[in-house]
């Protein structure tokens, strides 16, 4: 965990991705197209605990029809920046049995973490299974996945920033940065 001095560094040398403003705009986008999908199918929102929660939150306060919401938790980073094995933290506590269900992430980045969640999902009956992220990143990878709603693209760097922790630091803030390159 970084010490608040180690994190107002990191914010310092950090370099501006997607200031708060075009954040904003582009969860305001996502939101109409997941009502315009999803708005008539009382879908279960899933928020993937713990860079989900700003996205999920945000998005959450603008879609206006009815809908269910829990969340999971699954983590392979920890406080790293490279992905290891998923850990399965909290299974959400509603039955996803014939539900369509929202799944909202920070970020879809080599595709692990949704992959596993989407087919565990399936496996424990929903209907349908739909990814949402605030961020996906344009890293060349064949990603497992792909996502049905994507608010915004980053490039191949370490972002944070909008749910997502650098060193387990900056979370909270609304706008995205990429880490300076060491
Ligand atoms: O597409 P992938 O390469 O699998 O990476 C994306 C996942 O990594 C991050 O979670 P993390 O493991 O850092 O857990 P956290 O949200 O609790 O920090 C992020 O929130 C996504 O869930
Ligand atoms: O670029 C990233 N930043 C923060 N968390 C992440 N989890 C996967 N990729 C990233």
């Amino acid at each position: 965990m970084a010490t608040r001095e180690e994190a107002l560094a990191l914010l310092a040398r950090g370099e501006l991705v997607h200031s708060a403003e075009t954040v904003s705009a582009a969860v305001d986008r996502v939101a109409a197209e997941i009502t315009a999908r999803l708005g008539e199918s009382n879908p279960l929102i899933l928020c993937v605990m713990t860079g989900g929660v700003v996205f999920a939150g945000q998005l959450m306060a603008r879609l206006p029809f009815p809908a269910d919401f829990d969340y999971l938790h699954a983590t392979r980073y920890g406080q790293d920046t490279a992905g290891g094995a998923l850990s399965w933290r909290a299974a959400p506590w509603t039955s996803v049995k014939d539900r369509t269900v929202l799944v909202v992430d920070d970020i879809l980045d080599e595709g692990v973490t949704l992959a596993a969640i989407k087919d565990r999902l399936l496996h424990q009956g929903a209907k349908a299974v739909y990814l949402a992220v605030a961020t996906d990143k344009e890293n060349g990878k064949n990603k497992p996945v792909t996502a049905d709603f994507a608010a915004l693209k980053v490039p191949d760097r370490f972002v944070f920033g909008y749910g997502m922790d650098a060193y387990g630091a900056w979370r909270n803030l609304p706008a995205i940065y990429a880490l300076k390159d060491e």
